[in-house]
């Protein structure tokens, strides 16, 4: 059950982020409600990683500000981010998923029962005592979703979870994906797949060229996307910087 105090609505005013005089993300205004996930989309190097890490709090914009339900600072203990290539440690599967829960000061019988039911989520509980290490590609990033999920994170952010997973392994990751998304979380993903836009968002945030285009419902922007760019793009064009 969710708890009444949400850190919902995520709220980007103005952000940007330059590095140097290098600008990768200009006036960003961006809110995340509850519900469907919101999958962030755009070409290479439009800033979408930028853009997740800035929301998670991994880096902090150079310009703008970030609010959670309207108050400022830290929301860490409420959200969690996967990324492209999950970083594992040198232990078993399960091991893994117990890490964080320990280091989160959970009672031993509560990681135990969030560990297994994250496990079993993810259809590794078979391979709970295997070395996390040794897994396939697409049973690692299943179990740094486990890991993720044992933390009932309010919000997950998802750093193209799939790029480097098969189609049967992608399907795996979006039905663990939906299935949290189901269960209340709300998810914030970024991907090239469009299918898996498709099957997957709620909403639709179009970034170009480090300037968000477009935050509009999925339907709406499938049916008829507003901007020339976002619409080159569903097309497979390639846009011009
Ligand atoms: N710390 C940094 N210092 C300098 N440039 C950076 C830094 N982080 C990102 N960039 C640049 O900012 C731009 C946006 O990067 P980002 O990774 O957000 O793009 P993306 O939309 O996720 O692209 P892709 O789809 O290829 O993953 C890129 O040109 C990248 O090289």
């Amino acid at each position: 059950m969710r708890a009444p105090d949400t850190v919902l609505p995520l709220e980007a005013s103005g952000i940007g982020f330059a590095v140097g005089a290098l600008r990768i993300l200009s006036d960003v205004a961006l809110t995340i409600a509850p519900g469907a996930p919101t999958i962030i989309i755009g070409p290479n190097g439009a800033g979408k990683s930028v853009l997740l890490r800035l929301l998670h709090g991994l880096l902090a914009p150079t310009e703008g500000e970030i609010t959670w339900a309207g108050r400022n600072g830290d929301a860490a203990r409420r959200q969690a981010m996967v990324f492209q290539r999950p970083v594992l440690l040198r232990r078993s599967a399960l091991a893994n998923v117990l890490y964080p829960l320990r280091l989160a000061g959970l009672p031993a019988k509560e990681r135990e029962a969030r560990a297994s039911h994250a496990l079993d989520l993810v259809g590794l509980s078979v391979l709970a005592d295997r070395p996390a290490r040794r897994l396939s590609g697409g049973e690692q990033q299943r179990l740094a979703l486990a890991r993720a999920a044992a933390m009932r994170p309010e919000v997950l952010f998802l750093d193209e979870p799939c790029a480097s997973l098969d189609p049967g392994a992608t399907r795996a990751v979006e039905e663990i994906v939906a299935a949290l998304a189901a269960g209340g979380t709300k998810i914030v993903m970024t991907t090239h797949d469009l299918g898996q836009a498709r099957r997957l968002a709620g909403d639709v945030a179009f970034l170009h060229a480090g300037r968000l285009r477009e935050h509009t419902p999925a339907a709406a922007f499938f049916a008829g996307p507003a901007t020339a760019e976002a619409a080159a793009f569903l097309r497979g064009e390639l846009l011009p910087h």
